[in-house]
């Protein structure tokens, strides 16, 4: 099978676009330069089009099994092709928790039977995310996990935290962490802040996630283990981090498109699709957010792609789930929010959700170049279009972003050479 990419742009280390054509055998990209006359099976014509790494985004629900009315693989690795994303991360936060092998190996058999893009399975620090006692990290390494987490929750126990760091430092993998204090919590619904204060909400602070953050990058220097902070979401997390980095110890970091783009003062009112966790924090966080993204303290973007239920959500701010959903709506917000009013460059946004997640976690995948797989998308960055819910390939719609306008929609997405998601208009 071979495939030909006509005309598109690419952009180059400088930021500047080069027209050019992409040959791509057997899911490799064995060609790139200008006017390729060879014959292939496929012929896709990108003019005016950008072409890109598939994007990786190292954090999202897929919710099989056991949460199937949410999202299924199918389902949301479909959404995350719409959304130029060829590599997903998924959180283990599912019933039953990929604890064991044998559960690993179930989610294994699904991802091969029914995912659109590459899926790659977290599995969980402790049995049953409970933190009450460690997975079997060896083997479930060779079960294909991809970094050990307990995401939705916070592995409360310091103790457990620096015997699963040793573990995972044996054997060369990371911890990624969902920073939370659960004595901290308060109950809350939303940051406590503004926000809550004028709404009479219970407010998680600041210091929930914080203090997590800095009792972990200790724990980590003591381990010597790779240690993953998930969306990262106040001024003082970040300090901890950068301080972190600064002494040598080996820390990343991931950062929301919701955290970068809104703070507490954007939320309308009770509208529980501005419900996630950690919360949208105030207006100083957002800044230091955009800042440690920008100095490297914060390594990549990530969704943290959360569907649930319409029903679910209905249940009003101090009930409805946390979470919200992101895989569509990321490279288009972010184009549109942050690149077109300067916040950061175009070639620092895919290298957000490219080459640095690759880095981080030591992937193979995002970039463009003779030899690497084919996983690309091809993104236009002209045409307008509002953020419609439903049209979502996600079962879920719970997004505050309904009815944005946006440029830098995705047009066609490509992994291993093969087409994963396209725009019904274009012929190939
Ligand atoms: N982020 C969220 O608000 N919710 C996530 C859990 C998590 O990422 O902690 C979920 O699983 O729904
Ligand atoms: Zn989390
Ligand atoms: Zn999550």
């Amino acid at each position: 099978m071979s495939t030909l990419i006509k005309n598109g742009q690419l952009l180059t280390n400088e930021g500047k676009f080069i027209k050019r054509d992409i040959l791509i055998e057997a899911g490799k990209i064995v060609e790139i330069s200008e006017g390729i006359t060879k014959k292939a099976k496929e012929v896709i014509d990108a003019s005016d089009l950008l072409i890109a790494p598939g994007f990786i985004d190292l954090h999202v629900h897929l919710r099989e099994p056991g949460g199937e009315k949410k999202e299924t693989i199918a389902t949301g690795t479909m959404s995350a092709a719409k959304g130029g994303f060829t590599t997903v991360a998924a959180m283990p936060n599912t019933r039953p928790v990929p604890d064991s092998k044998e559960q690993l190996e179930k989610i294994n058999k699904r991802i091969e039977e029914t995912a659109a893009v590459r899926v790659l399975p977290y599995a969980s620090i402790t049995i049953r995310e409970i933190g009450e006692e460690l997975t079997d990290f060896a083997a479930l390494k060779e079960a294909g996990a991809f970094a050990f987490t307990d995401d939705g929750v916070g592995v409360q126990s310091a103790a457990m935290m620096l015997a699963a760091m040793k573990k995972a430092a044996e054997i060369n993998m990371a911890i990624v962490a969902h920073c939370e204090e659960n004595t901290l919590i308060n109950k809350g619904s939303v940051h406590e802040g503004e926000f809550s204060k004028k709404h009479g909400l219970n407010g998680i602070p600041s210091v929930c996630e914080s203090v997590h953050i800095a009792r972990d990058v200790l724990l980590s220097e003591a381990a010597n283990c790779h240690y993953h902070v998930c969306h990262i979401s106040t001024k003082e997390s970040v300090r901890v981090v950068r301080d972190a980095k600064k002494a040598g110890i080996k820390v990343t970091a991931e950062v929301t498109p919701h955290h970068l783009l809104l703070c507490e003062r954007d939320i309308p009112g009770l509208d529980t699709n501005y419900k996630m966790n950690p919360p949208l924090r105030g207006a100083a966080d957002k800044e230091a957010l955009i800042e440690g993204l920008l100095d490297g303290t914060i390594d990549f973007i990530a969704t943290d792609h959360a569907p649930h239920t319409a029903e679910e959500k209905a249940a009003g701010m101090k009930l409805a789930p946390f979470g919200i959903v992101g895989l569509e709506t990321a490279f288009p917000l972010l184009y549109t929010h942050c690149v077109e009013k300067g916040v950061f460059t175009l070639k620092q946004l895919i290298d957000f959700l490219t080459i640095k997640p690759a880095e981080t976690f030591g992937l193979s995948t995002g970039k463009i170049a003779v030899g690497a797989e084919a996983d690309i998308v091809l993104l236009d960055l002209n045409h307008t279009e509002k953020i419609d819910p439903e049209q979502f390939l996600s079962k879920g719609r719970n997004t505050p972003f309904g009815g944005w306008d946006c440029k830098g929609w995705p047009v066609l997405t490509m992994v291993n050479g093969e087409i994963a998601w396209k725009k019904s208009s274009v012929t190939v």
